[in-house]
């Protein structure tokens, strides 16, 4: 699904009008009935008190639409007008009188603090003051009001957006933005709800499509796009009957030092998990009982070295090497490295010491074939490119790093980006429970394994983050966030393929 700036939605909102040839209080009535509608299926006529929060403009006339219709159907519903300015618009007034016509009551004005209504934990708050129209933080006792809000401990929905957000930047540090529990937004996700600083905010979000012109969502390019099972699945490539393992490529995993070979276990099963064909493992020598014993199903050729990587040999001729997890950064190792670098044409994955070779070795970056596939979390993407000031500054610079080393990075975190130096994607699967141990040795072994089937570097990469988060997300369901370990997030990894193409299995 594309993720559209402000600017583009209210492009699209113009668009709509004009080919659809309806008013903009229309399409407001349209957007705004479905809020309700959500509203109306999750409360089931509860009785209890409402307490709607309208700003001036569009945001709150959405907010009014919602109110009268929540009236009309018996609702408990006061309605508090936000009063930060005279310049109402013209869709916000037109609803204005038509709540007060439905209620036969006038909407409570807050003007300042002492307007302040008392909200009670048990009260269900509708956020409906700002939405993508924000342009300057919120003061004064408007900022304060956000904040009553949020400490009320009442559950609060947004509408669109959590009031105080901006949809393009990260509001300062004490600056007032409500805490929403939950989002609905209109026509297509934001892409602050998915930023690590500003996710926060939106709590659980959904995605209301109010029928914005087709066309106009079908052309516009967008900056970056979320991937849920739908985009997953459009990436996958059914298997031919009449296939061998031949078929599916062969992924050379090269990593491990003393005490970290577990971490080559875990990546290497995953290769295999994944589907690839053939898995070849090559490691320092102290590993080879351990992997021999908890992978059979690997080929197995250790270096010269008992305990780290020095001379990284073999005659093979993998499709994809797998390489960096728990390899250290030793001199030797570094130079094992870069001989294997200098040696490599074909689009490699390189994850966790071999990301942290890359970043005190600068002039290793140039070696690094084309398309390769980069999985840092943020401490090794720092390490990388250096600090950022904030999210947006921090994609911009990655933009600029995959643009110049012709790669494909995906940096880890509660939601995964993959950026290919054009466009960004954003992962919709996973959960907490996948912040544990091991969890990214796996992921760099889907993805490897992937890229050995012949999936282009950048579709192997969502393509396996989506089933990464997705196996996690069975997990999960199965074993609860706290017990889950990376082990089970590659073993469940075959029930996350059949997921992926089963409709009726809600993960
Ligand atoms: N674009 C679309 O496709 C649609 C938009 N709709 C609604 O319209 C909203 C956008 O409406 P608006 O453009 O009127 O903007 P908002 O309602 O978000 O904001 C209202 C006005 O507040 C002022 N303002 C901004 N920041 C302020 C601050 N910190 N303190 C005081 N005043 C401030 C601005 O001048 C802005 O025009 C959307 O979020 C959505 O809720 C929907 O009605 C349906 C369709
Ligand atoms: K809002």
């Amino acid at each position: 699904m594309k993720i559209l700036s402000a600017e583009q939605l209210k492009e699209a909102d113009e668009v709509t009008l004009k080919n659809e040839g309806i008013s903009s209080t229309r399409l407001m009535e349209r957007a705004a009935s479905l809020v309700f509608s959500e509203i109306h299926t999750r409360l089931e006529g509860a009785d209890i008190n409402i307490k709607i929060f309208c700003g001036i403009g569009n945001n709150g006339g959405d907010g009014l639409v919602v109110a009268r219709l929540l009236h009309k159907y018996g609702y408990k519903v006061e309605v508090y007008v936000v009063n930060y300015s005279d310049k109402r618009s013209d869709d916000f007034l037109v609803n204005y009188d038509r709540y007060k016509k439905e209620s036969n009551t006038w909407p409570a004005l807050i003007k300042r603090e002492e307007d302040f209504p008392e909200i009670s934990p048990g009260d269900f708050c509708v956020d409906a003051i700002f939405g993508i129209g924000l342009n300057r933080p919120a003061e004064g006792w408007l900022a304060k009001l956000l904040l009553h809000i949020n400490n009320s401990g009442a559950f609060c929905l947004a509408v669109d957006m959590p009031s105080g957000l901006f949809p393009n930047k990260v509001p300062g540090e004490d600056a007032a933005v409500i805490k929403a529990n939950y989002t609905l937004t209109f026509q297509t996700p934001k892409l602050v709800f998915f930023l690590p600083e500003t996710m926060k905010y939106a709590g659980e979000v959904q995605v209301m499509d109010i029928g914005l012109d087709r066309a106009y969502l079908k052309e516009v390019k967008a900056k970056a796009q979320l991937i849920g099972k739908r985009e997953a699945r459009q990436l996958y490539k059914p298997r031919d009957k009449n296939s061998h393992k031949g078929d599916y490529g062969h992924t050379l995993v090269v990593g491990g030092s003393y005490g970290k070979i577990g971490s080559m276990v875990l990546s290497a099963k995953s290769v295999l998990r994944a589907g690839a064909g053939l898995c070849s493992v090559f490691i320092p020598k102290c590993g080879y009982d351990i992997l021999q014993t908890s992978f059979p199903e690997a080929m197995l050729i250790t270096d010269k070295d008992e305990h780290e990587l020095t001379n990284i040999e073999t005659d093979l001729e993998p499709d994809v090497i797998c390489f960096g997890m728990g390899a250290g950064k030793s001199s030797k190792t570094v130079k094992a490295f870069k001989a294997l670098l200098e040696q490599t044409q074909k689009p490699m994955l390189i994850d966790a010491d071999g990301l942290n070779m890359l970043s005190e070795n600068n002039e290793l970056l140039n070696l690094l074939p084309k398309h390769s596939v980069l999985t840092p979390h943020p401490k090794e993407l720092e390490r990388l490119i250096g600090k950022w000031e904030d999210d947006f500054e921090k994609m911009d610079k990655i933009e600029k790093f995959t643009k110049k080393y012709k790669i494909i990075l995906v940096l880890k975190g509660a939601h995964s980006f993959i950026f290919s130096g054009k466009h960004t994607y954003i992962n919709n699967s996973g959960n907490p429970g996948m912040a544990t141990a091991g969890s990214g040795d796996v992921l760099s072994g889907i993805i490897a394994g992937l890229m050995s089937q012949e999936y282009e570097p950048l579709v192997a990469a969502i393509l396996g983050v989506y089933l990464h988060g997705l196996s996690g997300d069975i997990c999960a369901e199965e074993k609860g966030y706290e017990a889950l370990i990376s082990g089970d997030i590659s073993d469940n990894l075959g029930k996350a393929f059949l997921a992926l193409m089963n409709d009726e299995k809600k993960i």
